[in-house]
């Protein structure tokens, strides 16, 4: 069984809890409101997936603190309007790493989705292995709605798990999809009544997978997701510097704006 050695305390915006009997951590993502993604919280998430392999984690649930409300909100709007270059430089890098990094761990993974996951929200339960959702929620990627055109890489992870057809309909469409409708298209493998339950599916899914070699069964992993790594390493300076300056344009300003404006307005402040 593994042996803990690093201090996850030191974590500001997640919790994690360790099954010493199976290898199992449940890590909680607990930034308020919503679980936005800042440059902050992708550096301490990528931190600590680096912690999890060292300690030879058997298995990873990602879960959120804000129960049957949100999952991740996505990209944090407010971090991300009218930042300096190289603040937008920076986050770009992070989210790509990060990604890319869930993507491809050692340890399988899994997704517990208790709440809604829009667009930046959905990048965590894409990158797991097997997603598991809770009734009552919103997800898919409606990146285009902003005005934001997906990476590549973001795309290959929609189409990776919901095949082309589907992908293209969702994409273009901008479509955030009900649990059920989540479930018919693949987006989600299972459904649960509650979270509990949830959890214990995904334990369940992590523990099928301990039955396999686990370096035989990384370097399947990395063969059946080559397309998707390829598209995380693909010309990564130009890909980058692409989103940037989308993110730095005027349109996706101004729709920055507008959804902070509304979401301002919604809560009457
Ligand atoms: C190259 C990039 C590729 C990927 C691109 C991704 C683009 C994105 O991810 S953009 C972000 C997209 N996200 C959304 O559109 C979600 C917007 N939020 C909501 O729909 C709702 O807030 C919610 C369904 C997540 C939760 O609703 P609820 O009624 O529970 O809470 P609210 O009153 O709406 O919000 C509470 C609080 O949280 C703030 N907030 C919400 N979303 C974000 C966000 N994405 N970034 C920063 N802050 C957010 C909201 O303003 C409220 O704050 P205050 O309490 O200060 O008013």
């Amino acid at each position: 069984m593994p042996y803990v050695c690093a201090d996850y305390s030191k974590y500001k915006f997640v919790n994690v809890c360790w099954n010493s009997e199976n290898g199992i951590a449940t890590v909680t993502l607990k930034r308020p409101p919503v679980n936005s993604l800042t440059a902050e919280f992708l550096r301490e998430l990528s931190s600590l997936l680096l912690d999890l392999e060292k300690d030879e984690t058997q298995g990873l649930i990602f879960t959120s603190e804000f129960d049957e409300k949100v999952f991740s909100a996505g990209l944090d709007f407010k971090e991300l309007y009218r930042p300096s270059i190289d603040h937008a430089k920076e986050f770009m890098s992070l989210l790509h790493s990060f990604s890319f990094r869930l993507s491809c761990t050692a340890y399988p993974t899994v997704a517990v989705i208790n709440g809604h996951a829009p667009a930046g929200g959905c990048i965590i339960p894409l990158c797991c292995e097997y997603r598991i959702g809770l009734n009552n929620f919103n997800i898919g990627l409606n990146e285009l709605k902003f005005g934001i055109l997906l990476p590549d890489w973001l795309s290959s992870l929609m189409i990776h798990t919901i095949g082309s057809r589907n992908a293209e309909q969702a994409i273009l469409s901008g479509t955030l999809f009900s649990s059920e409708h989540a479930l018919r298209i693949g987006l989600v493998d299972e459904i649960a009544p509650t979270k509990e339950v949830a959890l214990e599916k995904a334990t369940a899914f992590l523990n099928k997978a301990k039955i396999v070699n686990r370096s035989l069964r990384l370097d399947a992993k990395l063969h059946l997701r080559r397309p998707i790594l390829q598209e995380f390493q693909k010309d990564i300076e130009n890909e980058l510097a692409k989103n940037v300056s989308l993110l730095m344009s005027d349109k996706v300003q101004q729709s920055l704006d507008a959804h902070i404006k509304i979401l301002k307005e919604k809560r009457g402040n």
